[in-house]
């Protein structure tokens, strides 16, 4: 089976963070594992507050898994502050993993910060370098290459700007965009546009870490950038589609609908033992 790690901030509500990585996880019937860097007091409506975990505990469950466990696939969700990115990326380089995507997550849906805004530095230099995937939304896109996106075009020049600061491969989701969802992945040799119409609801807490694990998940099954990232486009588009009313905010994707619909097969989890 192969084995996927998140490394991301807990949400107790169960719809982002390493919970929404773990339930993607199982429903790709990859092996899910978690390392939390953050534990966030939030819900479907506000972040309450945000607790880190300290660097040195961050690098010792790093440590406990990579000692222990041949990893596949990592998902690099919330990174609080420099600290905990600092911490990250020194385990990172000892351990080399292969496939890793990173989503730099700056805020929740509801619009509270979960990024320190001074923190944009250190991205940059210690943690952009090391993906192999980069998912920003629009307003991260927008802040990583320190300009305006309001058009196709605009998501376009980003993707390229932000590649050059060293990833293999960035894609510019266009959830906050108008019109259609159209996301922009840029590989360093062409962009490829994955479009798909925009589903009415508020019910889209997740949608980034539903969407980031899913590609985590298909590049542990040794698919393409361009096949991982268009089959976590189906799959995320199906969770929004059938996403919970839970809570009174935005409510979270739905990982079961997938799962009933499709099951464990062993050619869509790649298992042979
Ligand atoms: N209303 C929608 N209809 C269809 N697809 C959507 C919708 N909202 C988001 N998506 C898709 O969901 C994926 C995640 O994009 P989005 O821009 O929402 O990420 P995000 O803002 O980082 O998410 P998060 O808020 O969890 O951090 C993308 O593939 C995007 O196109
Ligand atoms: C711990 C954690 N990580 C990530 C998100 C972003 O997800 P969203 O913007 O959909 O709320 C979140 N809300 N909480």
């Amino acid at each position: 089976m192969k084995k996927v790690l998140s490394i991301a901030g807990s949400d107790c509500s169960g719809g982002a963070g390493v919970q929404a990585d773990l339930k993607t996880f199982s429903a790709h019937g990859v092996f899910g594992m978690s390392v939390i860097v953050s534990v966030v007091a939030e819900n479907t409506s506000r972040v309450i507050d945000i607790q880190d975990v300290t660097s040195d505990m961050i690098g010792k469950q790093i440590d406990a898994v990579f000692e222990d466990i041949e990893v596949d696939a990592v998902k690099i969700g919330m990174l609080s502050t420099p600290e905990c990115m600092k911490a990250v990326a020194e385990k990172l380089l000892k351990y080399s993993p292969q496939n890793v995507v990173v989503d730099p997550v700056m805020y929740a849906k509801n619009g509270c910060p979960l990024m320190e805004p001074s923190a944009v530095d250190t991205l940059i230099e210690t943690i952009i370098p090391l993906a192999d995937v980069l998912t920003p939304n629009i307003p991260e896109a927008e802040k990583i290459a320190d300009m305006q996106i309001s058009t196709i075009a605009n998501m376009e020049v980003a993707a390229k700007k932000i590649y050059a600061m060293g990833c293999k491969a960035v894609i510019v989701k266009g959830g906050h965009h108008i019109g259609n969802a159209i996301d922009i992945l840029f590989d360093g040799d062409r962009v490829y546009h994955f479009e798909t119409t925009r589903i009415d609801t508020k019910n889209t807490h997740g949608t980034g870490c539903t969407f980031s694990s899913a590609i985590a998940s298909n590049l542990a099954k040794a698919m393409s950038i361009q096949d991982a990232v268009a089959q976590a486009k189906a799959y995320v588009t199906m969770a929004i589609e059938h996403s919970l009313a839970i809570g009174n905010g935005c409510g979270p994707t739905n990982h079961f609908y997938n799962l009933y619909k499709y099951g464990l097969s062993e050619e869509r989890t790649g298992n042979t033992k």
